[in-house]
């Protein structure tokens, strides 16, 4: 029998972050770091890497690229789509983080995208959320997916810091590890983004007549100096 899918919004800021634990469990989770680590090709660099199903996503533009073939999801990717959207999603991006390996503060281009999920799998990590000043920090513990609705996906940026440690609330450090997480994107079914948050909105900032190339050279640089900076930490 399926299980039932239990999706509950966290109690913090910023709002609408939904949470479910478990979404596999253990030996499934093991199963799929096999298959990740034995039977996938990656690119073969250092950092963080991706691979893409469905369509791909495009770097350049932060939607998908219209260039490469749509790509069937395998097997072992089926069960772990979210079934809680009324179709499946358009981007599913598998990324690998070694130790020390982070993403820097983004938000997901609100232009082509629509919803928003990310499973956690292998080593936990800390995922920062940032508003002006504000600051906070959600534990991604492995199985657990989280989906970003509202505030958390439009006004906050997210990322996770390159570091080899995490600090915990309690002062502890806690040690990164090989960790994996899926990433699914649903694209924009028409309409257009109204959040109208011009330092964050791909599309407010086009309407303000913000270019592309310069919105992603801003947003790069941006990236860039949040991300240098956080390596001190
Ligand atoms: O690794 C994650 O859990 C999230 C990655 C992310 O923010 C993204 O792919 O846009
Ligand atoms: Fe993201």
């Amino acid at each position: 029998m399926e299980k039932r899918r239990e999706f509950k919004e966290l109690p913090i800021q910023p709002r609408g972050i939904y949470w479910e634990d478990d979404f596999v469990d253990a030996e499934h989770e093991q199963r799929l770091i096999s298959i990740f680590r034995d039977e996938l090709k990656w690119p073969d660099r250092p950092g963080r890497t991706s691979l893409h199903y469905g369509y791909t996503f495009d770097y350049k533009t932060f939607g998908i690229d219209p260039e490469i073939p749509y790509k069937e999801f395998p097997d072992w990717l089926q069960p772990l789509i979210p079934t809680t959207e009324v179709r499946p999603p358009d981007q599913v991006c598998l990324q690998f983080y070694p130790p020390g390996a982070g993403i820097p503060p983004h938000v997901d281009a609100h232009g082509p995208y629509d919803q928003l999920y990310a499973l956690s799998l292998g080593a936990p990590a800390i995922m920062q959320f940032r508003r002006g000043d504000v600051r906070i920090d959600v534990d991604l513990t492995p199985r657990s997916m989280m989906q970003m609705t509202g505030d958390s996906r439009l006004h906050w940026t997210h990322g996770i810091k390159k570091r080899k440690n995490d600090t915990m609330v309690d002062g502890t450090l806690r040690p990164r590890d090989h960790r994996w997480s899926i990433t699914y994107r649903w694209l924009r079914d028409g309409g257009e983004c109204e959040c109208g948050n011009v330092e964050h909105c791909d599309t407010a900032q086009r309407r303000r007549g913000v270019e592309k190339e310069k919105r992603s050279v801003m947003e790069l640089a941006a990236k860039t100096s949040a991300d240098d900076a956080s390596q001190s930490n």
